[in-house]
Protein backbone atom coordinates (compact mmCIF):
# COMPACT_ATOMS: atom_id res chain seq x y z
CA UNK A 1 0.00 0.00 0.00
CA UNK A 2 0.95 3.34 -0.97
CA UNK A 3 1.60 5.43 2.04
CA UNK A 4 2.86 8.60 0.68
CA UNK A 5 -0.28 8.91 -1.05
CA UNK A 6 -2.01 9.06 1.98
CA UNK A 7 -0.02 11.32 3.79
CA UNK A 8 0.82 13.78 0.89
CA UNK A 9 -2.14 14.05 -0.86
CA UNK A 10 -4.48 14.09 1.59
CA UNK A 11 -2.10 15.45 4.72
CA UNK A 12 -4.15 13.97 7.32
CA UNK A 13 -1.32 12.31 9.76
CA UNK A 14 -0.55 14.94 11.64
CA UNK A 15 -2.40 18.10 11.07
CA UNK A 16 -5.45 17.15 13.07
CA UNK A 17 -9.03 17.28 12.07
CA UNK A 18 -10.28 19.32 9.14
CA UNK A 19 -11.95 22.26 9.22
CA UNK A 20 -15.04 20.97 7.67
CA UNK A 21 -15.76 18.91 10.35
CA UNK A 22 -14.30 20.46 13.54
CA UNK A 23 -16.48 23.53 12.63
CA UNK A 24 -19.38 21.44 12.30
CA UNK A 25 -19.20 20.37 15.73
CA UNK A 26 -18.25 22.64 18.29
CA UNK A 27 -18.30 21.69 22.13
CA UNK A 28 -21.82 22.70 22.80
CA UNK A 29 -23.15 20.84 20.03
CA UNK A 30 -21.78 17.42 21.02
CA UNK A 31 -24.71 15.06 21.36
CA UNK A 32 -25.13 13.18 25.10
CA UNK A 33 -23.99 9.73 24.56
CA UNK A 34 -25.49 6.54 24.37
CA UNK A 35 -22.40 4.81 26.05
CA UNK A 36 -21.01 5.03 29.89
CA UNK A 37 -17.53 5.46 28.76
CA UNK A 38 -16.67 6.13 32.76
CA UNK A 39 -17.12 2.43 33.23
CA UNK A 40 -15.41 1.14 29.73
CA UNK A 41 -12.37 2.74 30.96
CA UNK A 42 -8.35 1.72 30.51
CA UNK A 43 -6.06 4.18 31.04
CA UNK A 44 -5.19 6.69 34.09
CA UNK A 45 -7.88 9.38 34.62
CA UNK A 46 -7.72 12.45 36.69
CA UNK A 47 -8.28 12.82 40.05
CA UNK A 48 -11.96 14.00 39.68
CA UNK A 49 -12.56 11.62 37.71
CA UNK A 50 -11.06 8.99 40.01
CA UNK A 51 -13.26 10.27 42.99
CA UNK A 52 -16.56 10.18 40.51
CA UNK A 53 -15.60 6.28 39.54
CA UNK A 54 -15.17 6.07 43.21
CA UNK A 55 -18.92 7.48 44.24
CA UNK A 56 -20.09 5.32 41.69
CA UNK A 57 -19.11 1.81 43.80
CA UNK A 58 -16.23 0.85 41.32
CA UNK A 59 -13.63 -0.80 44.10
CA UNK A 60 -10.55 0.20 44.98
CA UNK A 61 -8.31 -1.86 43.16
CA UNK A 62 -10.25 -1.21 39.77
CA UNK A 63 -8.91 2.37 40.45
CA UNK A 64 -5.35 1.64 40.96
CA UNK A 65 -3.90 -0.72 38.26
CA UNK A 66 -0.65 -1.97 38.34
CA UNK A 67 0.31 -0.25 34.64
CA UNK A 68 2.74 -1.05 32.34
CA UNK A 69 3.93 0.82 28.89
CA UNK A 70 2.60 -0.73 25.78
CA UNK A 71 6.20 -0.30 24.08
CA UNK A 72 8.20 -2.84 27.00
CA UNK A 73 9.07 -5.93 26.34
CA UNK A 74 11.69 -8.90 28.10
CA UNK A 75 13.21 -11.82 27.19
CA UNK A 76 12.03 -15.04 27.29
CA UNK A 77 13.90 -15.57 30.44
CA UNK A 78 12.69 -12.93 32.33
CA UNK A 79 9.31 -14.05 33.49
CA UNK A 80 9.87 -17.64 35.05
CA UNK A 81 9.06 -20.25 32.38
CA UNK A 82 10.43 -23.64 32.41
CA UNK A 83 13.10 -23.67 29.91
CA UNK A 84 11.25 -26.39 27.89
CA UNK A 85 8.84 -24.01 27.41
CA UNK A 86 10.71 -21.30 27.06
CA UNK A 87 12.46 -23.72 24.18
CA UNK A 88 9.01 -24.05 22.46
CA UNK A 89 8.48 -20.27 22.17
CA UNK A 90 11.55 -19.97 20.50
CA UNK A 91 10.55 -22.57 18.14
CA UNK A 92 7.42 -20.83 17.73
CA UNK A 93 9.02 -18.04 16.50
CA UNK A 94 9.12 -15.29 19.39
CA UNK A 95 12.11 -13.64 20.39
CA UNK A 96 11.32 -11.78 23.48
CA UNK A 97 7.66 -11.17 25.29
CA UNK A 98 5.78 -8.03 24.83
CA UNK A 99 4.17 -6.05 27.98
CA UNK A 100 1.42 -7.82 28.76
CA UNK A 101 2.64 -10.74 28.88
CA UNK A 102 5.92 -9.44 30.96
CA UNK A 103 3.52 -8.21 33.77
CA UNK A 104 1.04 -11.06 33.31
CA UNK A 105 3.18 -13.97 32.88
CA UNK A 106 5.43 -13.48 36.46
CA UNK A 107 1.99 -12.56 38.03
CA UNK A 108 0.47 -15.89 37.44
CA UNK A 109 3.38 -18.06 38.05
CA UNK A 110 3.66 -16.17 41.53
CA UNK A 111 0.27 -17.29 41.84
CA UNK A 112 0.87 -20.73 41.19
CA UNK A 113 -2.56 -22.40 42.38
CA UNK A 114 -2.12 -26.07 41.02
CA UNK A 115 -1.53 -27.68 44.30
CA UNK A 116 -1.86 -25.07 47.13
CA UNK A 117 -5.36 -25.59 47.69
CA UNK A 118 -5.06 -23.91 51.23
CA UNK A 119 -4.67 -20.20 49.72
CA UNK A 120 -6.89 -18.05 47.53
CA UNK A 121 -4.56 -17.86 44.82
CA UNK A 122 -5.85 -14.21 43.55
CA UNK A 123 -7.77 -13.22 41.00
CA UNK A 124 -6.57 -10.87 37.94
CA UNK A 125 -8.00 -8.73 35.59
CA UNK A 126 -6.15 -7.39 32.52
CA UNK A 127 -6.83 -4.73 30.29
CA UNK A 128 -4.18 -3.87 27.34
CA UNK A 129 -4.43 -3.08 23.36
CA UNK A 130 -6.04 -4.76 20.85
CA UNK A 131 -3.24 -7.17 19.33
CA UNK A 132 -1.03 -6.39 22.25
CA UNK A 133 -0.68 -10.37 22.89
CA UNK A 134 -3.21 -11.49 25.80
CA UNK A 135 -3.67 -14.84 24.48
CA UNK A 136 -0.04 -16.17 24.95
CA UNK A 137 -0.18 -14.69 28.40
CA UNK A 138 -2.57 -16.79 29.88
CA UNK A 139 -1.40 -19.82 27.79
CA UNK A 140 1.98 -20.26 28.53
CA UNK A 141 1.33 -19.75 32.39
CA UNK A 142 -1.35 -22.18 32.33
CA UNK A 143 0.67 -24.75 29.96
CA UNK A 144 3.43 -24.58 32.43
CA UNK A 145 1.97 -24.72 36.06
CA UNK A 146 -0.74 -27.93 34.64
CA UNK A 147 2.00 -29.51 32.50
CA UNK A 148 3.26 -30.85 36.06
CA UNK A 149 0.46 -32.59 36.67
CA UNK A 150 -0.12 -36.42 36.70
CA UNK A 151 -3.78 -37.11 36.57
CA UNK A 152 -5.79 -35.49 33.76
CA UNK A 153 -8.56 -33.72 35.28
CA UNK A 154 -10.42 -30.85 33.90
CA UNK A 155 -8.49 -27.63 35.10
CA UNK A 156 -8.38 -25.24 33.38
CA UNK A 157 -11.45 -23.42 31.69
CA UNK A 158 -11.07 -20.77 29.06
CA UNK A 159 -14.14 -18.76 27.83
CA UNK A 160 -14.67 -17.00 24.79
CA UNK A 161 -17.69 -15.46 23.32
CA UNK A 162 -17.69 -17.53 19.52
CA UNK A 163 -16.82 -20.60 18.03
CA UNK A 164 -14.60 -18.55 15.62
CA UNK A 165 -12.47 -17.32 18.88
CA UNK A 166 -12.37 -20.96 20.34
CA UNK A 167 -10.48 -22.41 17.37
CA UNK A 168 -8.02 -19.66 17.68
CA UNK A 169 -7.28 -20.14 21.13
CA UNK A 170 -7.16 -24.30 20.63
CA UNK A 171 -4.67 -23.85 18.10
CA UNK A 172 -2.40 -21.37 20.19
CA UNK A 173 -2.86 -23.65 22.90
CA UNK A 174 -2.07 -26.82 20.49
CA UNK A 175 0.93 -24.82 19.83
CA UNK A 176 2.59 -24.74 22.73
CA UNK A 177 1.32 -28.18 24.78
CA UNK A 178 3.40 -30.13 22.26
CA UNK A 179 5.78 -32.35 23.81
CA UNK A 180 3.70 -32.20 27.37
CA UNK A 181 0.91 -34.71 28.12
CA UNK A 182 -1.43 -31.89 27.98
CA UNK A 183 -4.74 -32.22 26.49
CA UNK A 184 -6.91 -29.95 25.13
CA UNK A 185 -10.75 -30.02 23.97
CA UNK A 186 -13.01 -27.99 22.84
CA UNK A 187 -16.93 -27.41 23.39
CA UNK A 188 -18.49 -25.17 20.90
CA UNK A 189 -20.89 -27.10 19.13
CA UNK A 190 -19.21 -27.91 16.41
CA UNK A 191 -19.78 -31.83 16.46
CA UNK A 192 -22.74 -33.55 17.85
CA UNK A 193 -23.35 -33.32 21.54
CA UNK A 194 -23.02 -37.16 21.92
CA UNK A 195 -19.39 -36.91 19.90
CA UNK A 196 -18.61 -33.96 22.28
CA UNK A 197 -19.23 -35.44 25.23
CA UNK A 198 -17.50 -38.47 24.47
CA UNK A 199 -14.43 -36.69 23.60
CA UNK A 200 -14.72 -34.56 26.66
CA UNK A 201 -15.51 -37.45 29.14
CA UNK A 202 -15.37 -40.66 27.27
CA UNK A 203 -17.89 -43.15 27.18
CA UNK A 204 -18.11 -44.21 30.81
CA UNK A 205 -21.56 -45.08 32.14
CA UNK A 206 -20.70 -45.57 35.65
CA UNK A 207 -21.12 -42.59 37.48
CA UNK A 208 -17.94 -41.05 39.86
CA UNK A 209 -17.71 -38.64 42.78
CA UNK A 210 -14.76 -37.15 40.99
CA UNK A 211 -16.06 -36.91 37.09
CA UNK A 212 -14.23 -37.73 34.66
CA UNK A 213 -12.11 -36.05 32.15
CA UNK A 214 -10.04 -36.65 29.13
CA UNK A 215 -8.70 -33.18 28.75
CA UNK A 216 -6.92 -30.90 31.37
CA UNK A 217 -7.66 -27.91 29.17
CA UNK A 218 -11.17 -26.89 27.52
CA UNK A 219 -12.17 -23.86 25.32
CA UNK A 220 -15.66 -23.41 25.35
CA UNK A 221 -18.53 -21.09 24.42
CA UNK A 222 -21.03 -20.21 27.58
CA UNK A 223 -23.88 -21.97 25.72
CA UNK A 224 -22.19 -25.09 25.02
CA UNK A 225 -20.48 -25.63 28.24
CA UNK A 226 -24.01 -25.24 30.17
CA UNK A 227 -24.84 -28.26 28.14
CA UNK A 228 -22.26 -30.64 28.79
CA UNK A 229 -22.75 -28.81 32.76
CA UNK A 230 -26.18 -29.73 32.37
CA UNK A 231 -26.51 -33.25 30.85
CA UNK A 232 -22.77 -34.90 30.62
CA UNK A 233 -22.94 -37.50 32.99
CA UNK A 234 -19.18 -36.93 34.84
CA UNK A 235 -18.42 -33.62 33.63
CA UNK A 236 -17.20 -31.66 36.54
CA UNK A 237 -15.65 -28.63 37.22
CA UNK A 238 -14.95 -29.68 40.74
CA UNK A 239 -10.98 -29.79 39.59
CA UNK A 240 -11.13 -26.90 38.44
CA UNK A 241 -7.66 -24.33 38.91
CA UNK A 242 -8.40 -21.74 36.10
CA UNK A 243 -10.97 -19.58 34.68
CA UNK A 244 -10.25 -17.69 31.66
CA UNK A 245 -12.59 -15.30 30.49
CA UNK A 246 -11.11 -13.63 27.46
CA UNK A 247 -13.66 -10.97 25.92
CA UNK A 248 -14.43 -9.99 29.23
CA UNK A 249 -16.52 -7.01 29.01
CA UNK A 250 -18.38 -8.79 26.17
CA UNK A 251 -18.96 -12.35 28.09
CA UNK A 252 -20.33 -10.53 31.13
CA UNK A 253 -23.04 -8.70 28.95
CA UNK A 254 -24.05 -11.79 27.70
CA UNK A 255 -26.38 -13.44 30.57
CA UNK A 256 -27.44 -16.55 28.85
CA UNK A 257 -28.73 -19.75 31.17
CA UNK A 258 -26.97 -17.29 34.06
CA UNK A 259 -23.58 -19.06 32.56
CA UNK A 260 -21.36 -17.27 34.92
CA UNK A 261 -23.22 -18.22 37.83
CA UNK A 262 -23.29 -21.88 36.79
CA UNK A 263 -19.93 -22.03 36.24
CA UNK A 264 -18.57 -20.51 39.72
CA UNK A 265 -21.53 -22.88 41.38
CA UNK A 266 -20.16 -25.55 40.01
CA UNK A 267 -16.51 -25.09 40.43
CA UNK A 268 -17.28 -24.77 43.90
CA UNK A 269 -18.07 -26.90 46.99
CA UNK A 270 -21.66 -27.17 47.71
CA UNK A 271 -22.72 -25.33 51.02
CA UNK A 272 -25.70 -28.12 51.49
CA UNK A 273 -24.17 -31.23 52.22
CA UNK A 274 -25.13 -33.67 49.99
CA UNK A 275 -23.42 -36.68 51.07
CA UNK A 276 -22.98 -39.50 48.61
CA UNK A 277 -24.72 -42.93 48.47
CA UNK A 278 -21.64 -44.38 46.41
CA UNK A 279 -18.80 -46.66 48.60
CA UNK A 280 -15.66 -46.28 47.87
CA UNK A 281 -14.41 -47.81 45.40
CA UNK A 282 -11.91 -50.91 45.92
CA UNK A 283 -9.18 -53.07 44.03
CA UNK A 284 -9.07 -56.83 44.05
CA UNK A 285 -7.61 -56.65 47.05
CA UNK A 286 -10.02 -54.00 49.14
CA UNK A 287 -8.11 -51.68 48.90
CA UNK A 288 -10.02 -48.17 49.07
CA UNK A 289 -8.90 -46.82 45.65
CA UNK A 290 -10.17 -42.92 45.40
CA UNK A 291 -12.24 -42.03 42.65
CA UNK A 292 -10.73 -38.43 42.03
CA UNK A 293 -12.72 -36.35 43.59
CA UNK A 294 -11.29 -32.97 44.62
CA UNK A 295 -9.99 -32.45 48.06
CA UNK A 296 -12.18 -29.13 48.58
CA UNK A 297 -15.37 -31.65 47.43
CA UNK A 298 -14.31 -34.24 49.91
CA UNK A 299 -16.74 -33.48 52.56
CA UNK A 300 -20.06 -32.60 50.71
CA UNK A 301 -19.37 -36.24 48.93
CA UNK A 302 -18.15 -38.34 51.98
CA UNK A 303 -18.97 -38.38 55.88
CA UNK A 304 -15.21 -37.92 56.52
CA UNK A 305 -13.75 -38.06 60.10
CA UNK A 306 -13.20 -34.02 59.64
CA UNK A 307 -11.23 -33.41 62.42
CA UNK A 308 -8.54 -35.86 60.99
CA UNK A 309 -8.36 -34.13 58.04
CA UNK A 310 -7.30 -30.84 56.89
CA UNK A 311 -9.28 -29.95 54.63
CA UNK A 312 -8.64 -26.80 52.37
CA UNK A 313 -10.48 -23.57 53.19
CA UNK A 314 -9.41 -21.52 50.65
CA UNK A 315 -11.17 -20.87 46.84
CA UNK A 316 -8.86 -22.74 44.74
CA UNK A 317 -10.43 -21.54 40.97
CA UNK A 318 -8.30 -18.20 40.13
CA UNK A 319 -10.10 -15.98 38.22
CA UNK A 320 -8.68 -14.30 34.95
CA UNK A 321 -10.53 -11.69 32.82
CA UNK A 322 -8.81 -9.97 29.71
CA UNK A 323 -10.06 -7.70 27.53
CA UNK A 324 -8.82 -4.46 25.35
CA UNK A 325 -11.93 -2.53 27.02
CA UNK A 326 -12.57 -4.28 30.51
CA UNK A 327 -15.32 -3.59 31.63
CA UNK A 328 -15.64 -1.28 35.34
CA UNK A 329 -19.22 -1.62 35.71
CA UNK A 330 -19.79 -2.22 39.29
CA UNK A 331 -22.65 -4.83 39.19
CA UNK A 332 -20.81 -6.91 37.00
CA UNK A 333 -17.84 -7.01 39.08
CA UNK A 334 -19.74 -7.86 41.75
CA UNK A 335 -20.89 -10.95 40.01
CA UNK A 336 -17.64 -12.42 39.52
CA UNK A 337 -17.01 -12.72 42.99
CA UNK A 338 -13.33 -11.85 42.82
CA UNK A 339 -10.67 -12.72 45.61
CA UNK A 340 -7.69 -10.62 46.18
CA UNK A 341 -7.75 -9.34 42.88
CA UNK A 342 -5.17 -7.39 41.13
CA UNK A 343 -5.66 -5.45 37.82
CA UNK A 344 -3.02 -4.82 35.77
CA UNK A 345 -3.47 -2.51 32.58
CA UNK A 346 -1.36 -1.88 30.02
CA UNK A 347 -1.53 1.96 29.00
CA UNK A 348 -0.02 4.70 27.64
CA UNK A 349 1.91 7.18 30.36
CA UNK A 350 1.38 10.72 30.44
CA UNK A 351 -0.55 13.48 31.97
CA UNK A 352 -3.37 12.43 33.91
CA UNK A 353 -6.12 15.16 32.01
CA UNK A 354 -5.39 15.01 28.97
CA UNK A 355 -5.37 11.23 28.66
CA UNK A 356 -7.15 9.33 26.24
CA UNK A 357 -9.21 6.18 27.92
CA UNK A 358 -8.22 3.88 25.38
CA UNK A 359 -4.63 2.41 24.76
CA UNK A 360 -4.91 1.78 20.32
CA UNK A 361 -2.39 0.18 18.79
CA UNK A 362 0.94 2.43 18.18
CA UNK A 363 1.06 1.68 14.78
CA UNK A 364 -2.38 2.02 14.33
CA UNK A 365 -3.56 5.19 12.27
CA UNK A 366 -7.09 5.78 12.00
CA UNK A 367 -8.90 7.90 9.81
CA UNK A 368 -12.71 9.07 9.33
CA UNK A 369 -14.45 9.67 6.10
CA UNK A 370 -17.90 11.90 5.52
CA UNK A 371 -19.59 11.05 2.71
CA UNK A 372 -23.32 10.58 1.86
CA UNK A 373 -25.37 7.30 2.01
CA UNK A 374 -25.47 6.29 -1.80
CA UNK A 375 -21.92 7.04 -1.90
CA UNK A 376 -20.72 4.99 0.13
CA UNK A 377 -19.67 1.67 -2.06
CA UNK A 378 -18.28 4.78 -4.28
CA UNK A 379 -15.78 5.70 -1.47
CA UNK A 380 -15.04 1.90 -1.13
CA UNK A 381 -14.09 1.94 -4.70
CA UNK A 382 -12.01 4.64 -3.88
CA UNK A 383 -10.51 3.36 -1.18
CA UNK A 384 -9.30 0.05 -2.83
CA UNK A 385 -7.89 1.44 -6.11
CA UNK A 386 -6.20 4.87 -4.54
CA UNK A 387 -4.52 3.10 -1.37
CA UNK A 388 -4.58 -0.45 -3.23
CA UNK A 389 -6.00 -2.77 -0.37
CA UNK A 390 -4.87 -6.01 -0.97
CA UNK A 391 -5.87 -7.18 2.35
CA UNK A 392 -8.98 -5.45 4.31
CA UNK A 393 -11.11 -5.86 6.52
CA UNK A 394 -14.48 -3.98 6.12
CA UNK A 395 -17.21 -4.12 8.66
CA UNK A 396 -21.21 -3.23 8.10
CA UNK A 397 -24.54 -3.20 10.47
CA UNK A 398 -26.02 -5.92 8.99
CA UNK A 399 -26.34 -9.40 6.36
CA UNK A 400 -28.12 -6.89 3.69
CA UNK A 401 -25.71 -4.09 3.75
CA UNK A 402 -22.86 -6.59 3.25
CA UNK A 403 -24.85 -8.45 0.32
CA UNK A 404 -25.33 -5.40 -1.32
CA UNK A 405 -21.68 -4.30 -0.96
CA UNK A 406 -20.57 -7.37 -1.91
CA UNK A 407 -22.59 -7.32 -5.27
CA UNK A 408 -21.41 -3.53 -6.12
CA UNK A 409 -17.66 -4.22 -5.79
CA UNK A 410 -17.87 -7.39 -7.95
CA UNK A 411 -20.17 -5.78 -10.42
CA UNK A 412 -17.87 -2.98 -10.27
CA UNK A 413 -14.92 -4.80 -11.03
CA UNK A 414 -17.49 -7.02 -13.97
CA UNK A 415 -17.36 -3.58 -15.77
CA UNK A 416 -14.00 -2.08 -15.77
CA UNK A 417 -11.77 -5.12 -15.50
CA UNK A 418 -10.27 -4.43 -12.07
CA UNK A 419 -9.06 -7.90 -10.49
CA UNK A 420 -11.28 -7.69 -7.26
CA UNK A 421 -11.79 -10.56 -5.01
CA UNK A 422 -14.57 -9.22 -2.30
CA UNK A 423 -16.08 -12.18 0.29
CA UNK A 424 -18.83 -12.63 2.36
CA UNK A 425 -18.23 -13.52 5.79
CA UNK A 426 -21.27 -14.30 8.02
CA UNK A 427 -22.59 -16.57 10.65
CA UNK A 428 -25.10 -17.98 7.96
CA UNK A 429 -21.93 -19.46 6.67
CA UNK A 430 -21.03 -23.09 7.73
CA UNK A 431 -18.42 -23.27 10.00
CA UNK A 432 -16.26 -25.43 7.53
CA UNK A 433 -17.14 -22.61 5.19
CA UNK A 434 -16.17 -19.69 7.23
CA UNK A 435 -12.32 -21.96 8.39
CA UNK A 436 -11.75 -21.86 4.41
CA UNK A 437 -12.84 -18.37 3.98
CA UNK A 438 -10.26 -17.21 6.83
CA UNK A 439 -7.73 -19.57 5.35
CA UNK A 440 -7.96 -17.78 2.02
CA UNK A 441 -7.71 -14.42 3.83
CA UNK A 442 -4.83 -15.31 5.33
CA UNK A 443 -2.98 -16.52 2.20
CA UNK A 444 -3.61 -13.17 0.54
CA UNK A 445 -6.18 -14.59 -2.05
CA UNK A 446 -8.79 -11.99 -1.22
CA UNK A 447 -8.93 -7.98 -1.59
CA UNK A 448 -11.01 -7.86 0.85
CA UNK A 449 -13.79 -9.64 3.54
CA UNK A 450 -17.03 -7.74 4.22
CA UNK A 451 -17.92 -8.93 7.02
CA UNK A 452 -20.69 -8.49 10.64
CA UNK A 453 -19.20 -7.96 13.81
CA UNK A 454 -18.66 -11.77 14.62
CA UNK A 455 -14.92 -11.52 13.59
CA UNK A 456 -14.83 -8.07 15.24
CA UNK A 457 -13.15 -8.83 18.33
CA UNK A 458 -10.57 -11.16 18.93
CA UNK A 459 -9.28 -12.57 16.11
CA UNK A 460 -5.87 -12.69 14.95
CA UNK A 461 -4.79 -12.39 11.39
CA UNK A 462 -1.77 -10.63 10.84
CA UNK A 463 -2.08 -9.92 6.89
CA UNK A 464 -4.96 -7.33 7.84
CA UNK A 465 -3.61 -4.31 6.25
CA UNK A 466 -7.09 -1.43 5.91
CA UNK A 467 -10.37 -1.81 8.50
CA UNK A 468 -13.09 -0.05 7.04
CA UNK A 469 -16.15 0.49 9.25
CA UNK A 470 -18.42 0.88 6.23
CA UNK A 471 -21.55 1.60 8.52
CA UNK A 472 -20.29 3.72 11.84
CA UNK A 473 -20.36 1.84 15.25
CA UNK A 474 -22.41 2.98 17.94
CA UNK A 475 -20.29 2.27 20.78
CA UNK A 476 -16.69 3.04 21.31
CA UNK A 477 -15.75 -0.87 22.43
CA UNK A 478 -17.08 -1.88 19.02
CA UNK A 479 -14.77 0.84 17.47
CA UNK A 480 -11.52 -0.57 19.12
CA UNK A 481 -12.04 -3.80 18.90
CA UNK A 482 -13.12 -3.67 15.03
CA UNK A 483 -9.89 -0.99 14.18
CA UNK A 484 -7.61 -3.62 16.34
CA UNK A 485 -7.57 -6.25 13.70
CA UNK A 486 -5.15 -4.11 11.75
CA UNK A 487 -1.53 -2.91 13.44
CA UNK A 488 -1.70 -6.30 15.30
CA UNK A 489 1.73 -7.57 17.32
CA UNK A 490 3.67 -4.31 16.85
CA UNK A 491 2.74 -4.17 12.81
CA UNK A 492 1.15 -0.79 11.23
CA UNK A 493 -2.17 -0.81 9.77
CA UNK A 494 -4.80 1.59 9.10
CA UNK A 495 -8.46 2.17 9.60
CA UNK A 496 -11.18 4.55 7.63
CA UNK A 497 -15.05 4.49 9.41
CA UNK A 498 -17.56 6.18 6.70
CA UNK A 499 -19.70 8.05 8.97
CA UNK A 500 -22.84 9.93 6.99
CA UNK A 501 -23.47 13.16 7.36
CA UNK A 502 -26.07 13.14 10.08
CA UNK A 503 -23.87 10.47 11.94
CA UNK A 504 -20.56 12.52 12.08
CA UNK A 505 -22.06 14.61 15.51
CA UNK A 506 -22.64 10.96 17.11
CA UNK A 507 -19.49 9.50 15.80
CA UNK A 508 -17.28 12.74 17.15
CA UNK A 509 -19.05 13.08 20.38
CA UNK A 510 -18.19 9.30 21.07
CA UNK A 511 -14.57 10.03 20.45
CA UNK A 512 -14.54 13.10 21.95
CA UNK A 513 -16.08 11.34 25.24
CA UNK A 514 -13.57 8.80 25.32
CA UNK A 515 -10.46 10.84 24.56
CA UNK A 516 -10.16 9.65 21.53
CA UNK A 517 -10.89 12.25 19.13
CA UNK A 518 -7.83 13.87 18.13
CA UNK A 519 -6.07 10.13 17.13
CA UNK A 520 -8.87 9.84 14.54
CA UNK A 521 -8.02 12.04 11.25
CA UNK A 522 -10.44 13.48 8.44
CA UNK A 523 -9.37 11.92 5.47
CA UNK A 524 -10.16 14.21 2.92
CA UNK A 525 -11.07 12.84 -0.78
CA UNK A 526 -9.29 13.59 -4.04
CA UNK A 527 -12.55 14.48 -6.00
CA UNK A 528 -11.16 14.50 -9.38
CA UNK A 529 -10.21 10.95 -8.58
CA UNK A 530 -13.04 9.31 -6.93
CA UNK A 531 -14.97 11.19 -10.33
CA UNK A 532 -12.82 8.63 -12.75
CA UNK A 533 -14.62 5.57 -10.80
CA UNK A 534 -17.92 7.03 -10.74
CA UNK A 535 -18.57 5.30 -14.56
CA UNK A 536 -18.02 2.07 -13.72
CA UNK A 537 -20.11 2.20 -10.59
CA UNK A 538 -22.89 3.91 -12.02
CA UNK A 539 -22.83 0.63 -14.63
CA UNK A 540 -22.41 -1.33 -12.14
CA UNK A 541 -25.27 0.05 -9.89
CA UNK A 542 -27.36 -0.33 -13.57
CA UNK A 543 -26.76 -3.85 -13.81
CA UNK A 544 -27.29 -4.80 -10.29
CA UNK A 545 -30.96 -2.85 -9.81
CA UNK A 546 -31.77 -4.36 -13.41
CA UNK A 547 -30.71 -8.17 -12.41
CA UNK A 548 -33.01 -6.89 -9.36
N1 LIG B 1 5.86 -12.25 22.25
C1 LIG B 1 5.40 -12.23 21.03
N2 LIG B 1 6.22 -12.10 19.96
C2 LIG B 1 5.74 -12.06 18.70
N3 LIG B 1 4.42 -12.16 18.39
C3 LIG B 1 3.56 -12.31 19.41
C4 LIG B 1 3.98 -12.36 20.76
N4 LIG B 1 2.90 -12.51 21.54
C5 LIG B 1 1.85 -12.56 20.71
N5 LIG B 1 2.23 -12.44 19.44
C6 LIG B 1 1.35 -12.41 18.27
O1 LIG B 1 0.57 -11.23 18.36
C7 LIG B 1 -0.69 -11.44 17.73
C8 LIG B 1 -1.80 -10.86 18.57
O2 LIG B 1 -1.93 -11.58 19.77
P1 LIG B 1 -3.35 -11.86 20.45
O3 LIG B 1 -4.30 -12.41 19.46
O4 LIG B 1 -3.10 -12.62 21.69
O5 LIG B 1 -3.80 -10.37 20.79
P2 LIG B 1 -4.89 -9.87 21.81
O6 LIG B 1 -4.21 -8.95 22.75
O7 LIG B 1 -5.64 -11.01 22.39
O8 LIG B 1 -5.84 -9.02 20.85
P3 LIG B 1 -7.45 -8.80 20.88
O9 LIG B 1 -7.74 -7.88 22.02
O10 LIG B 1 -7.73 -8.16 19.57
O11 LIG B 1 -8.07 -10.14 21.04
C9 LIG B 1 -0.80 -12.94 17.50
O12 LIG B 1 -0.60 -13.22 16.13
C10 LIG B 1 0.33 -13.53 18.30
O13 LIG B 1 0.85 -14.70 17.73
Amino acid sequence: MDDSTLDQKHGTANDGKTESITKEHTEEEVPALEVFPDLVTTNKQSKEDIQVLRNMGIPEWLLQPTTVEPDQSCSLNDVGLSSSLIQRCQDQGLSSFFAVQMQVIPAFLRRKALYDTRRAPGDLCISAPTGSGKTLAYVLPIVDILSKRIVTRLRALVILPTRDLVIQVKETFDAFVKGTDLKVGIALGQHSFIQEQISLVGKSNEKYNGGHSKVDILIATPGRLMDHLKDTPNFTLQHLRFLVIDEADKLLNQSYQDWLNHILHASQPPTSKNKSTLDFKTDKYSVVESDGVAPSFMSSCFDLPTSDIDLPKAPSVQKLLFSATLTKNPGKIAGLHLTDPEYISVQRQGDDTNQPQYTTPAGLKEFMMVCASDKKPLTVIYLLKQLNIKSGLCFTKSVESTRQLKMLLNGYGKQTGMKLNVVEYSSDLKSSQRKALLQQFKEGEIDLMICSDLIGRGIDMDCVEVVISYDVPLFMDKYIHRVGRTARAGREGKAFTLVEKQEARHFNGMLRSAGHYQQVKTFAVDKEQMKSYEEGYQAALAELSHDN
